[in-house]
């Protein structure tokens, strides 16, 4: 069965096909088609890459970067041209999309109705870019393959058994029986990671402590114990935790209360600017991307000085709650575009740490080439990079959710 995965990011747009069949392979396989389109380099443009079955690959830089132009063009891709990878849109029959925020209704896959696609119209609100996004690729999807069945697998689902204390916001208690809880994002990644960990370390995921770093244009952690979630950093909205590309993360909300009440902002300007002028872009002033953060710090410009140091501190203060939840780590593992690719934020996180006996290997961490343990062999914590595979995890989900359909 042919089985295309969408996993709209805030600054990326993912597209791969995989053809799955039983029995589920124990590892992630390539997909048989790929396409990435990448927002984070130049304003109104997208840099796309499309790789097809034969191996052909295609670069290609288009003058916009609305999403349903991009889509669009993409899905004519699969079936045209030098990177086609099918003949007929029938071979499209399951489409799985990543859906950020289901709410307190919405957690396990399920299949696509008007009624659900409503819900996600509805919670636009709390995760704006990423329901809005996936909302396009649904109906691009209509568009080119009415036939296929959609389901949306969603991005809370793997937080959604955190102890209540984790889930819980400190403020009146009846928020909670609201929804107004946290819910907590990148749980496709966190999840894969953690079974992959398991993999890459031959050891029983129900006896490991783990902290995941899911650090991309979003950057968020999660404490996994048992193969279980039971804290993350992010929260009602994919705002709470680190400090992010374009996002400040957790911020005091007195600050919040005053810029309202005396500084003339209104409630737009501020998810306008907690969203997308914020995080490394806003204390740089120069970029959300990290590769630029880097090399213009190397170059020795003082505000990505700042904006890199001050990424560091904040996600050293939270891998340190994680630790104190978890009660010790056996390893420690960074994904994501910066997560697998920044091997100075690897180092630089990892550099206080050295009181649990934890060290990397830097000639290791400087090329890991895939996924990989960076620790130095005497280093009492693992230190691991993965390469998430949230569209596997999609496509997985969608084949189980059929099957126990074809047998009930
Ligand atoms: N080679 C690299 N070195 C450092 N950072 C990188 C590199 N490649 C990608 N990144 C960072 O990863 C981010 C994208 O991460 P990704 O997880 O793909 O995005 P998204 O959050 O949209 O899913 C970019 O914005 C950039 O900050
Ligand atoms: C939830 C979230 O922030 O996702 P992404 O990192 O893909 O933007
Ligand atoms: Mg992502």
């Amino acid at each position: 069965m042919k089985i295309l995965v969408f996993n709209a990011g805030s600054s990326s747009q993912k597209t791969r096909l995989y053809e799955v069949q039983a029995p589920l392979p124990a590892e992630a396989p390539p997909p048989i088609w790929e396409a990435s389109a990448d927002w984070s380099h130049e304003p109104g443009k997208t840099e796309l890459v499309i790789r097809s079955a034969s191996g052909q690959e295609e670069r290609e830089t288009l003058p916009t970067s609305e999403r349903p132009a991009v889509l669009k063009h993409i899905l004519h891709s699969l079936s045209h041209g030098a990177t086609h990878s099918i003949d007929r849109g029938e071979e499209i029959g399951v489409v799985g999309h990543r859906v950020v925020h289901g709410g307190a209704h919405y957690s396990e896959p399920a299949l696509i109705t008007p009624e659900l696609k409503a819900t996600i119209e509805r919670l636009q609100v709390l995760a704006p870019s990423h329901n809005r996004a996936s909302l396009e690729a649904m109906a691009a999807v209509e568009e080119a393959f009415p036939q296929a069945r959609q389901i949306a697998v969603f991005d809370t689902a793997f937080h959604s058994h955190m102890p209540l204390p984790a889930q819980i916001y400190p403020g009146p208690y009846e928020w909670f029986a609201q929804g107004l809880r946290r819910y907590g994002f990148h749980g496709l990644s966190h999840q894969y990671c953690a079974r992959r960990a398991a993999q890459l370390l031959g050891r029983d995921l129900a006896s490991l402590r783990l902290i995941t770093c899911h650090l991309g244009n979003g950057c968020s952690l999660a404490a996994i114990l048992g193969g279980e979630s039971i804290e993350t950093t992010m929260g009602f909205t994919p705002m709470e935790g680190l400090m992010m590309g374009t996002r400040s993360g957790s911020i005091d909300p007195g600050l919040l209360l005053y810029l309202l009440r005396h500084s003339g902002y209104s409630a737009d300007d501020l998810d306008r600017i907690l969203n997308r002028e914020s995080g490394l872009l806003g204390i740089s002033g120069l970029s959300g991307d990290m590769r630029t953060i880097l090399q213009a710090r190397a170059e020795g410009n003082r505000r990505a000085r700042l904006a890199f140091n001050t990424f560091i501190h904040r996600l050293r203060l939270q891998i340190g709650a994680m630790l104190a939840v978890l009660g010790g780590v056996d390893a420690l593992i960074f994904t994501g575009g910066i997560g697998e690719h920044a091997p100075e934020v690897r180092a630089a996180a990892c550099e206080t740490l050295g009181f649990l006996g934890l060290a990397i290997d830097p000639t290791r961490n400087a090329d890991p080439g895939g996924d990989a343990d960076i620790a130095s062999p005497h280093s009492a914590v693992r230190v691991l990079v993965v390469q998430t595979q949230e569209d596997w995890m999609i496509a997985e989900a969608c084949w189980h959710l059929l099957q126990q359909r074809a047998r009930s």
